[in-house]
């Protein structure tokens, strides 16, 4: 949209960099090129004047840079939009929509609609200079990588965005040329038309209509097949946009949902199964911003096109189910977050540390020798009274592992007794268990917080006090102290006695449940050590190694429920 300017050079580490502003930065071109790195803190003479923020160096690609990853400047999409009381479309969809594909979303909204899934009930335009006002607002301060267009109800509103564009240029911009919602509702009156024409289309990267939008841009022409899509690209493309993607979601009669794209070169059939679904209200916003988003990330248009679509097209499919509103269209889950919860015949409990009481670990190994399924071993430990489980089972493949675990889930759910997996996060996260242990070695806790979520239960195993530390610092819910005694479970594993439990639980500020070679004859010297937060013992082999589960089990619970554990 603008030439860079370039304010000065700099030499670092014997490296050239260019510094200048960031909008001229990410004028477009540039960031193709080379690699950005945003420099705050660089001080640039300019005209006299020192200028120490907000310059973006640059250095042409494949050669190191100054800063690191983490100084890379966070992807930035600017919407502006109307606002979709029902929350499918318009603003609330382009958030949720670059939430989903990992970008920074601001908002400049141009209209109220009370909408739900029937159809559009009310529209209240926000005035044009405030619009101007918000656009400035954020433009002048929020380094926004690209801004993506939906409902512009008014022509005082379109010619206020393009001024302020050309006043504030970004890397690029990404028209959703709304008009009439999929219910049939006027969104943006055929008024707009000729200055959506004249100026908004030719400042487009892309532009996005569906076919009854592609067609009132043409002056009626009739679409009604995929070469009629490609003549309409074709004649859109002449009025100025680099892109055009002619969308056939509403195409009559076609099994694929077929969208056209024209760069003015090459033509390109975007094709996927058409999802069976009521929940595809805002595809189009979604899409738009899904493009914008994955631009804002610097992919090429072909590419950001094709992982939208993608995106659009698994989260219609993944939504069938979802059950909102009355009218003939849905909204859809853009997060592929709800249906987990929606339908969970379990609900996940807060973790609670007197589950840790007795805290059964299976072993393929030892269900294997003793000619007993995993589900056998559980329910048989159930029934003996553990409060928690953990499946250990190491050798397994990862597809039975998951039939497995899912089965193994129900049953533990049926008693109200929660189910961690050890080590394999993503098993956890396929399946919808209660949550993970990992060890030392394992995928580090914190990380593991980030995949899970705030509220499945994560435990740690722990030799040290610095470990049980850091495991109160990486977000865990427990640690495991261990091995107490020596055990056959776990080869060279150190062991660290009676005391090095102490030492652990007296600096643990989470609860810690004891394992490694514990069982009946042992249990109760263990909770003698009287630290308030061991809430129990966690076992392999005095339970899993027997010819009865459940016998041992019960034995051990009678044992525990003797002694003083946790109760102080
Ligand atoms: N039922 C569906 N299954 C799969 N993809 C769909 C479906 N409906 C629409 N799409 C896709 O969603 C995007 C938005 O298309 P469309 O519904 O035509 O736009 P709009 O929401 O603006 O009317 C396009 O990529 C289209 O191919
Ligand atoms: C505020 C607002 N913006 C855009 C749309 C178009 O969405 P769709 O075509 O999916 O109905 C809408 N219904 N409401
Ligand atoms: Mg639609």
């Amino acid at each position: 949209m603008a030439s860079a300017t370039f304010l000065s050079t700099l030499s670092l580490a014997n490296k050239n960099y260019l510094l200048l502003t960031p909008t001229h930065a990410y004028a477009k071109g540039y960031t193709n090129n080379f690699r950005v790195s945003n420099l705050p803190s660089i001080v640039v003479r300019k005209e006299g004047s020192v200028r120490s923020q907000g310059f973006v160096a640059m250095q042409e690609k494949g050669g190191s840079t100054l800063s690191d990853d983490s100084r890379r400047k966070t992807p930035h999409v600017l919407t502006v939009a109307g606002s979709d009381s029902g929350a499918g479309a318009g603003i609330q969809a382009d958030l949720k929509a670059c939430a989903a594909r990992r970008v920074y979303c601001s908002t400049v909204i141009t209209a109220l609609t009370a909408q739900n899934t029937v159809g559009v009930q009310g529209v209240s335009n926000v005035p044009e200079d405030f619009v101007a006002q918000q656009l400035k607002s954020v433009l002048s301060d929020m380094q926004v990588d690209v801004v993506k267009t939906g409902m512009l109800p008014s022509v005082g509103i379109v010619k206020t965005l393009c001024k302020t564009l050309r006043e504030f240029p970004v890397h690029a911009l990404v028209v959703d040329p709304v008009m009439v919602s999929t219910s049939g509702d006027v969104l943006a009156g055929p008024s707009i038309l000729s200055t959506f024409l004249e100026e908004l289309l030719p400042m487009a990267d892309i532009i996005t209509p569906n076919l009854k939008e592609a067609s009132a841009l043409l002056n009626g022409m009739q679409l009604e097949t995929v070469d009629d899509m490609r003549s309409a690209a074709r004649l859109l493309h002449n009025m100025g946009p680099k892109n055009v993607l002619v969308k056939g979601g509403d195409l009559p009669d076609s099994s694929d949902a077929v969208d056209i794209l024209y760069n003015g070169h090459n033509f390109y059939e975007l094709r996927s199964p058409r999802i069976r679904t009521r929940n595809s209200h805002g595809t189009g916003c979604s899409l738009a911003s899904s493009i914008a988003a994955e631009v804002a990330k610097g992919y090429p248009m072909l590419s950001a096109v094709k992982v939208a679509k993608r995106f659009v097209e698994t989260a219609l499919d993944y939504s069938k189910e979802i059950d909102i509103g009355n009218g003939p269209q849905g909204p859809f889950d853009h997060l592929l977050r709800l249906k987990s919860h929606s339908q969970a015949s379990h609900r996940q409990q807060p973790f609670d540390p007197s589950d840790l009481f007795l805290y059964a670990v299976t072993d393929s190994r030892m269900n294997k020798r003793w000619g007993r399924s995993i589900i056998d071993a559980v329910k048989a430990a159930i029934d003996g009274g553990a409060t928690i489980i953990q499946l250990g089972e190491k050798d397994a493949e990862t597809k039975d592992f998951m039939e497995s675990a899912k089965a193994c889930l129900r049953i533990c759910h049926l008693h109200g007794v929660p189910l961690l997996i050890n080590d394999r996060v993503d098993v956890a996260i396929a399946c919808d268990a209660d949550g993970v242990h990992v060890g030392q070695s394992d995928m580090p806790a914190r990380v593991a917080r980030t995949l899970l979520g705030p509220e499945k239960i994560i435990g740690v195993s722990c030799k040290t006090p610095e470990q049980a530390e850091q495991a109160w610092v990486d977000g865990a819910d427990y640690i495991g102290c261990g091995g107490v005694y020596p055990t056959n479970t776990k080869e060279n594993n150190i062991t660290v006695g009676l005391n090095g439990l102490k030492t652990v639980c007296m600096a643990s500020k989470l609860p810690v449940v004891a394992i490694g070679g514990i069982g009946v004859s042992n249990a109760r010297a263990v909770m003698e050590i009287c630290a308030s937060n061991l809430k129990g013992v966690a076992v392999v082999s005095a339970l899993f190694d027997r010819e009865c589960v459940q016998t041992e089990t019960r034995k051990l619970h009678e044992v525990l429920l003797g002694s003083n554990i946790g109760s102080t």
